[in-house]
């Protein structure tokens, strides 16, 4: 099923770093319609269950305990190609590596400090948004 839809998050590097409005901007102007959003904050038992996929990677200790450190925004972003273009967008998971405008090249500062979450798959970013938005967030 494609859907053209894709789910985000900015991170609580990039909010705690006042990023949210310079990150919303880029992605606004890129060609995604906001259908969801809301400023939140992962519990560290939530971030656990978001990222459960990576629950026997070395650093998903680390990572749970950085994705409840502060608040974050969660979003769902509608465009054609959403997943593979939002992914182009946010660049790669290492900003070092990351292509220079893409958001993580701008705004992140380590491979777990990435400012920014993509959803990978539509089947995921149907499972990511419903995690964070009910049937009446959504538009
Ligand atoms: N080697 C690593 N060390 C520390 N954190 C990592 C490492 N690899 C990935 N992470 C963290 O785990 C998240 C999920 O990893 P994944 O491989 O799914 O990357 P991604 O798909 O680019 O990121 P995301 O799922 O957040 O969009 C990364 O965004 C990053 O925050």
């Amino acid at each position: 099923m494609k859907t053209n839809r894709t789910f985000t998050m900015i991170k609580p590097d990039a909010v705690a770093n006042g990023h949210i409005g310079a990150i919303l901007d880029h992605i606004t102007k890129a060609g995604f319609k906001i259908v969801a959003l809301k400023y939140t904050a992962l519990s560290a038992q939530k971030a656990g269950e978001f990222y459960a996929v990576h629950s026997e990677r070395g650093f998903y200790a680390d990572l749970v305990s950085f994705m409840s450190s502060g608040p974050i925004v969660a979003a769902i972003l509608e465009k054609d190609n959403a997943i593979a273009d939002f992914r182009t967008l946010i660049g790669a998971t290492d900003p070092s590596k990351a292509d220079k405008g893409t958001i993580r090249n701008l705004f992140a500062k380590s491979i777990e400090a990435n400012a920014v979450h993509g959803s990978d798959s539509d089947e995921n970013a149907e499972i990511e948004g419903s995690f964070f938005f009910s049937a009446f967030e959504k538009f």
